[in-house]
């Protein structure tokens, strides 16, 4: 397999590092990073180890690949797909967090599918990513049910060793992973601490109704998620997780931009459009927002 990631940061440079074990694989990233990667390879340490040596580029130039594979933040998504819309591919895939894959499909002419990914991952320096949680990715048809292109995709990360599941009801899993996120994210880099603290009140509770008015807006959707899968999914991933900084609070210390409008800000605009009112998301999203555009990362 061709396989193409574009947004060589830390989950990228992880999936790419891995799936060049059984493909042919080209980072789109930046520099020093690609620059590194085409010196020396990249190294994985942490909860799996490999060297590997995919292809790496800073411009993408429209060429075309059986498989692209979408790991920029959510609100790079736009850009990404705009500079993906010159290729050719047999299927796109995003593993990021947020409900992001319906902007991908608007703009490319390849089948896009839906994916999560609770593998961990940091990008210590150039050329060396961390895994930090041996998770599992779960990619599906975007609508849900069946579609050999996704099995397709399933065993090509397999075969590079990579834990995953083909699954046949990717948006109720999507909006469950958002009402994880909706939880967590927010609530850990506002409070400044590590998942572990939503397992006990005031964090917990608080987690907790943000999750549920998630599920809430879910079934407004149509999608079939219940409050107790939604809070127990969170109690889980709180759990798995208690040592991690959540990517929003690792955002948050080093004063970048956050996904907020893709997670809390999109259960707000989601549940808007059903007249249905989401106080603890949209207070979440608000002192997020604020404190990026105190930040001087957001315009307002
Ligand atoms: N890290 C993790 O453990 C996990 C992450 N995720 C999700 O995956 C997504 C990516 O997260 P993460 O890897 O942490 O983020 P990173 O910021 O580490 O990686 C994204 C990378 O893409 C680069 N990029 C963006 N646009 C372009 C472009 N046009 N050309 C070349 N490079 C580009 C960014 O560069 P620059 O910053 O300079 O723009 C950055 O290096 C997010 O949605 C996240 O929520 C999901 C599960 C786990
Ligand atoms: C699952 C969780 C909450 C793990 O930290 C995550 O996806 C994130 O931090 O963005």
């Amino acid at each position: 397999m061709d396989v193409l990631v574009f947004g060589a940061g830390s989950l990228g440079t992880l999936a790419g590092a891995l799936l060049a074990r059984a493909h042919h694989v080209t980072l789109v990233g930046r520099d020093p990073h690609v620059s590194r990667v085409r010196e020396e390879g990249v190294r994985v340490s942490g909860a799996v180890e490999a060297r590997t040596t995919p292809a790496a580029t800073t411009e993408y130039d429209g060429s075309d690949a059986d498989l692209v594979v979408v790991t920029v933040k959510s609100f790079d998504t736009s850009a990404a797909a705009d500079a993906l819309a010159t290729g050719a591919f047999d299927a796109a895939l995003s593993l990021q967090n947020g409900l992001v894959e319906d902007e991908l499909a608007a703009r490319l002419d390849a089948p896009v599918l839906a994916g999560t990914a609770t593998y961990g991952a940091r990008l210590v320096e150039p050329g060396h990513v961390e895994c930090t949680g041996v998770g599992r990715v779960v990619l599906g048809a975007r609508g849900g049910g069946t579609d050999p292109r996704a099995e397709r995709v399933g065993k090509t990360f397999r075969d590079a060793g990579i834990e995953t599941l083909v699954a046949a009801d990717m948006p109720r899993r999507r909006w469950e992973k958002l009402a994880v996120n909706a939880g967590i994210n927010a609530v850990t880099a506002l409070a400044r601490v590590e998942n572990g603290a939503l397992a006990d009140d005031p964090g917990r509770t608080l987690a907790r109704r943000a999750a549920r008015e998630t599920a809430r807006v879910a079934r407004a959707e149509g999608i079939p998620l219940s409050n107790r899968r939604a809070l127990t999914s969170l109690a889980e991933v709180v759990d798995a997780t208690a040592a991690n900084r959540s990517s929003t609070l690792q955002d948050v210390d080093a004063g970048t931009r956050t996904e907020v409008d893709a997670i809390n800000g999109a259960v707000v605009e989601r549940g808007e459009k059903h007249r249905l009112d989401v106080p603890t998301n949209r207070t979440l999203a608000d002192l997020l927002r604020t404190w990026e555009a105190g930040r001087g990362v957001r315009e307002m």
